[in-house]
């Protein structure tokens, strides 16, 4: 393998050769080496090549930039057009090189998430790993940075956010009066208020449970508390983080007496942020995100929690072996993952099954049910459950998937959607070498997202800055040019007929949601009694239930903590309207395969309709000196309407929420109501308030104004989509006709800038060639001699 890769790693880079002529600084060179280390020799020539084009693009940009503002600067009044050139510049200038790809891992507490971590990273002990009573409490991001030191922030929440939820908790805890002994019992052993008392316990001490809100107002808190609101650690080694970090993410749900300083303030804890030398093993660019339990009852942290998985591009569902099968927070976990692609940036699901090394050998064997094989060791056992447990979660996963996301998802089309991974074994290789740990197979994962998302954003990038350069020398091209064909032929005209059609067009695309979403209208009014009933009902009676009942009110019908299984009232009496809706919803907003139930192939429809007219108008009058403007009309409508996927995405996790919103609002004030009963028999008199109250918003239309709102919420879409597009284009045509309004300027000559960025767009093409061709060298080398074949080197 070694030999494979240092042959295809030094193979000649026509793209090299012929672009990248330009001596480099050698610390530069070894920089971008040294980021690149996690990737075998093949994707790391490919990202250098993406990389090398986007930073010479950059600096075209850069220069035109400085070349334009110096040829304007002391004009008193500077063109609508050029204007609009200098602001596009910038923006392109500016924009980030990549944003960074969120992998959320997202599990149960003790499924085995640290300890995956950590194996990626190859740090055995970075992440402190939950043990019997103690447990990672807050999100944990880890990514890797440019910084030679090892570095760990520390977000708390604000004071403002800190006294909202001490004035809930104290709320919770105010002890209802008159309680019957054994009312008194079941208030003790309730879970919300175990998690209430022993947070505060932590911040204030004993006692605190006690006090009132404006008695703890008043307390000092144990722990040192910076103004900031962000303690930042740092250390030249891992271990030396992890051991000042361990108090800070771990918690300890008894025997918190005597605990550490840093411990004291975990109540106050947001997220934590950890960054890493230049890792090997994570690129840059990636961030792992450690997703702990279903919530928080803070609201703040819980909001967190909601957009962290949200903002998640990749979301693994972790699961311990032995919990995989029929656990009820594993389901959770799934559906609430599956939402997240509904609502969220989430494109990528894959369940990874943790701690496959867990295995009693008489046991498999005695319920094995293969008997033409004979298996001599552990080790074939666990090979063995392992392949099974894929081939069965595989079809699982998909069949749900399919259910609930349109048939040609792109998540759908992967392979395979499992991994079964060992942690311990990693380390261990006891039982499995590294390869069968699954552990390089998570890492292959990251670094192909990465690679895929590097090789877009250049592919765009390039894209827009050609389009800009083109415009930008027609701008200082003196030639008389013919400016009336853009009036004479129509094509404004032409663009009105078009965003009428692209109009209707998306109110086509956006009616097929009405017929599930009545039906699901229907199943909610029919179920919701019995669906409410099965969440108000505990199978032990109230015993417990008390104050996690009014924790609920007291946040709007949800309940979250770190450790339960989460309640959302809402979310539940609203389910069988998403079981309805989810399939078309997915549909609409689904990218990729083209059909008329999508949203995005009408916007691209749209865009070519109009290239395609630039192109006809260009041919018939012969656009020889306008074909810059030709050229730019063209690649500047990619780039006005590529914005528009963005808006699109932020839009729909508003109109997936809409109902869940919608039907929180409606029954705020029962909840409010329901958040004041004390007294005797106040659970029960609770679940009655909640019950009347949701049966009276029901029988006054409850569910139809959810669904007119949803309905409101696509027709803003739709008009946020066709004011943007009129706007946009609007712009765009003026500019292009803008000698013939007066508009025009001489500018500063770009001539150059233009031939390199025009050089620098042809290469794109050559690029991607080049990857593929490097990548079939390799496989073909690999075939030739199977025995070098093996785990590209990290
Ligand atoms: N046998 C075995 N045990 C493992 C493996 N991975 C993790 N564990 C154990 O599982 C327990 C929980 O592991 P963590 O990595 O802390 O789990 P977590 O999901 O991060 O848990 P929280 O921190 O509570 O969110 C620890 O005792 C680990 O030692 C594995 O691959 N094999």
């Amino acid at each position: 393998m070694a030999e494979t890769e240092d042959f295809v790693g030094q193979e000649p880079h026509p793209a090299d050769d012929d672009l990248f002529k330009e001596p480099m600084k050698k610390r530069r060179r070894s920089d971008r080496d040294q980021r690149f280390r996690a990737f075998p020799s093949v994707e790391q020539s490919a990202l250098k090549e993406y990389e090398k084009l986007e930073s010479r693009t950059r600096r075209v940009l850069s220069n035109t930039y400085q070349k334009l503002i110096q040829s304007v600067f002391l004009d008193d009044s500077i063109p609508n057009g050029v204007k609009y050139l200098i602001n596009r510049l910038l923006t392109l200038i500016e924009k980030p090189s990549l944003d960074p790809i969120y992998i959320g891992l997202f599990g149960s507490t003790g499924a085995g998430k640290s300890s995956l971590i950590n194996a990626i990273i190859q740090q055995a002990m970075f992440l402190p790993v939950s043990g019997e009573s103690i447990c990672t409490s807050c999100i944990v991001q880890v990514r890797s940075g440019c910084c030679e030191q090892y570095e760990a922030k520390i977000h708390l929440l604000s004071d403002q956010e800190w006294k909202e939820e001490l004035k809930n908790l104290t709320k919770l805890l105010h002890r209802t009066e008159e309680l019957g002994g054994e009312e008194v019992d079941a208030w003790d052993r309730d879970d919300a208020m175990e998690e209430a008392i022993w947070k505060l316990q932590i911040l204030y001490g004993n006692g605190a449970e006690k006090k009132n809100y404006e008695e703890l107002l008043r307390a000092k808190p144990k722990g040192k508390i910076p103004t900031s609101r962000i303690i930042t650690l740092k250390a030249e080694e891992a271990g030396e983080l992890s051991v000042k970090l361990d108090p800070y993410i771990r918690t300890k749900r008894r025997d918190w007496q005597g605990e550490s300083a840093e411990t004291q303030i975990w109540p106050l804890i947001k997220h934590v942020e950890v960054t890493l030398p230049k890792s090997e093993l994570i690129p840059e660019g990636v961030v792992l995100v450690d997703i702990p339990g279903t919530g928080d009852f803070n609201s703040k942290r819980d909001e967190m929690w909601k957009k962290t998985i949200d903002k998640c591009s990749v979301i693994w569902v972790i699961s311990d072996i032995e919990r995989v099968s029929g656990g009820r927070t594993h389901e959770d976990l799934l559906n609430e993952s599956i939402k997240a692609c509904q609502r969220g940036f989430c494109r990528d699901i894959a369940l990874v099954v943790t701690k496959t090394d867990k295995l009693y050998l008489p046991e498999y064997l005695r319920e094995r049910k293969v008997v033409n094989q004979a298996i001599q060791s552990q080790r074939e056992a666990v090979l063995e459950r392992n392949e099974m447990i894929k081939i069965q979660r595989n079809r699982i996963l998909k069949e749900k998937l399919k259910r609930k996301l349109p048939a040609d998802c792109k998540v759908l089309e992967a392979s395979n959607l499992v991994y079964t991974v060992s942690a311990q074994e990693y380390w261990q290789q006891a039982l499995l070498t590294e390869e069968e740990t699954e552990i390089p197979k998570l890492r292959e994962y990251i670094r192909k997202r990465l690679l895929d998302k590097k090789r877009r954003m250049v592919t765009k990038y390039v894209t827009e800055a050609f389009g800009l350069l083109l415009l930008t020398d027609s701008f200082s091209c003196t030639d008389n040019l013919p400016n009336e064909y853009l009036h004479m032929s129509g094509l404004r005209g032409f663009v009105e007929e078009k965003i009428q059609l692209l109009e209707k067009a998306i109110d086509q695309c956006f009616a097929p949601i009405l017929q599930p979403l009545q039906e699901g209208i229907r199943n909610a009014r029919t179920s919701y009694r019995r669906i409410l009933g099965a969440c108000l009902v505990r199978s032990r009676g109230n015993q417990g239930f008390h104050q996690t009942l009014k924790a609920v009110c007291l946040k709007n019908g949800i309940y979250a903590s770190r450790t339960l299984a989460r309640i959302d009232l809402n979310a539940a009496i609203t389910q069988p309207i998403y079981d309805q809706i989810d399939p078309v919803f997915g549909g609409i907003f689904r990218a990729g395969t083209p059909t008329n139930s999508a949203l995005m192939p009408h916007i691209d429809a749209f865009k070519h309709s109009l290239q395609e007219k630039m192109m006809e108008i260009g041919i018939r009058n012969g656009w020889k000196h306008d074909s810059y403007k030709k050229s730019f009309l063209i690649q500047e409508i990619s780039a006005i309407l590529g914005g528009l996927e963005e808006h699109i995405l932020r839009k729909k996790r508003k109109i997936y929420e809409s109902l869940t919103t919608s039907v929180q609002n409606d029954l705020k004030p029962c909840y409010e109501e329901a958040a004041q009963i004390t007294g005797k028999k106040a659970c029960e008199r609770m679940k009655d308030i909640i019950r009347r109250g949701v049966d009276r918003q029901v029988a006054e239309g409850m569910f139809e104004r959810a669904q007119e709102r949803m309905q409101h919420q696509f027709q803003q879409l739709k008009n946020g989509i066709t004011e943007k597009v009129k706007g946009s284009i609007a712009t765009m045509l003026t500019l292009a006709s803008s000698q013939g309004d007066g508009l025009y300027k001489e500018l500063a000559d770009v001539k150059s800038e233009y031939k390199e960025m025009e050089k620098l767009h042809r290469s794109l093409r050559e690029v991607a060639e080049n990857a593929v061709l490097r990548q079939g060298m390799q496989d073909f080398l690999l075939r030739m001699s199977p025995s070098k074949a093996g785990p590209p080197r990290t």
